[in-house]
């Protein structure tokens, strides 16, 4: 192992799932990726590599501490040569007026000099596609999709332009997919002239990969960009086919197993967490935690730990805190919804590490905000990327982790099959 050197990429995310699901996608266009929880410290020996995506908890904090917070490792990836950073949003564009995606776009735009910003959450692999500015997840508009209920950023409005707009201080555009099918050079025409009208921002369509793949090459121009995984595809193939990273892929540094009881965890509300909780119950055993009995102390991770040593000699098992929109509702209108939210990450914290000390070593944690604050808890700096289990999801290697050999899979709330569980445990051998 060696330090990290001269990057082709520098890749800054705003939750660790989307970190993950970032890497996953890097390593499978031949980027040699590691992704890095928050900034590394000095001494953590990283292999060689082509990318490093420093996962960051930004997304839903205040939106100067998400600004000081991704200047930071902004900082440490120019610092290791980072010709070009992406600033990794979820493909849902997760936010509210108040940021973050715009706060921390006008900094490092600052920072960086560039005089406009590609802007495209598009992945169409898992069915987001962009078309006049309008997100589309699968077949709906953002606003009309079950993003319209989230626990923390409630999506109402599917017109990229004008979210963005609240929340940045520049003038939005738009390179619209007519101006994309003419290729590199019309998207180059396009934003120059955007640029000249003293817009900041262009929101760019894309509906297909090879959109993704014209949108990287024309973003390489740049020394900034923003977006969810479909960029980073882009990106990374125009590094690939200009010689500037080798195609490469991570499994030979994975190929050990860890062994041992395995657990998971889950925290997203989301509907296709539900289902996949759903699904669990017919072949592990499931714990349900009660919301209101977390918000009121300690106990109910206690309950959950007692029950989960009773049951891990005999096979993987499930807990959950989530619950439909209703009853996530509800709970919030009692509570608050920034309360309700941390207490039911800290005992997923706590429960995890719990968990770990009991002997569990492989790990699958679902929702963004539950991921972070699990892996915080059990100070983990970094992983290496491993085999895909689903779109966006890969088998994670602990580096440098303090409790000895890891697997861990962090699922975004959206993402996964029906049978997500399984088959995530399925290949964390
Ligand atoms: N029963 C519940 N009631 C209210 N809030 C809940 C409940 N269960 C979990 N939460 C909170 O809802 C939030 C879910 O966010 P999280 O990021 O983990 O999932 P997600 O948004 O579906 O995933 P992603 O960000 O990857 O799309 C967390 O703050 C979590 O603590
Ligand atoms: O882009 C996505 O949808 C995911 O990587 C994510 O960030 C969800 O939290």
């Amino acid at each position: 192992m060696t330090r990290a050197g001269n990057l082709s990429l520098g890749c800054i995310a705003d939750d660790y799932t989307g970190a993950s699901d970032l890497a996953n996608t890097l390593t499978r266009a031949g980027l040699r990726t590691v992704q890095t929880i928050g900034v590394p410290a000095d001494d953590l020996a990283l292999p060689e590599v082509d990318a490093v995506v420093v996962s960051l908890k930004s997304r839903s904090i205040e939106a100067g501490l998400a600004v000081t917070r991704s200047r930071a490792a902004e900082a440490w990836l120019r610092g290791r040569g980072a010709k070009h950073i992406l600033f990794k949003i979820c493909s849902t564009f997760d936010s509210t007026d108040a940021g973050n995606i715009g706060p921390v776009m006008d900094a490092l735009r600052a920072d960086s000099s560039d005089a406009i910003v590609l802007v495209t959450p598009a992945f169409p692999e898992t069915g987001r596609t962009v078309y006049q500015g309008n997100l589309f997840v699968g077949s709906v508009p953002l606003n009309e999709s079950p993003l319209k209920d989230h626990p923390l950023n409630p999506m109402h409005d599917s017109n990229l332009v004008r979210v963005l707009a609240r929340q940045s201080t520049t003038k939005v555009g738009l390179v619209d997919l007519a101006t994309l099918s003419r290729g590199a050079d019309a998207v180059r025409a396009k934003l120059a002239e955007l640029a000249q009208s003293g817009i900041g921002a262009a929101i760019v369509d894309a509906v297909f990969d090879r959109d993704l793949e014209t949108i990287g090459q024309v973003a390489l121009d740049h020394r900034l960009s923003v977006g969810a995984s479909g960029i980073g595809l882009g990106l990374a193939r125009a590094l690939v086919a200009t010689s500037k990273a080798k195609p490469d892929t991570a499994d030979a540094m994975l190929a050990t197993p860890v062994g041992g009881p395995a657990a998971c965890l889950a925290g997203s509300c989301s509907q296709a967490t539900l289902r996949q909780i759903a699904n669990a119950e017919k072949v592990m055993p499931v714990l349900h935690l009660d919301p209101e009995q977390v918000i009121a102390g300690r106990d109910e991770a206690r309950r959950a730990l007692t029950w989960a040593k009773d049951q891990l000699g005999s096979g993987p098992i499930l807990i959950a805190s989530s619950s439909t929109p209703d009853e996530v509702a509800a709970l919030q209108s009692r509570h608050g919804r920034d309360a309700a939210g941390h207490a039911i990450e800290q005992a997923m914290a706590d429960i995890a590490e719990g968990l770990v000390q009991s002997g569990v070593h492989r790990l699958v944690v679902a929702g963004g905000e539950t991921s972070g604050a699990v892996v915080d808890r059990l100070g983990i700096p970094g992983f290496l990327v491993g085999a895909e289990i689903a779109a966006g999801v890969p088998v994670l290697r602990a580096v440098g982790a303090k409790n000895g050999e890891m697997v861990l899979a962090l699922k975004s709330g959206n993402f996964g099959g029906p049978e997500f569980f399984s088959d995530a445990l399925a290949l964390m051998t």
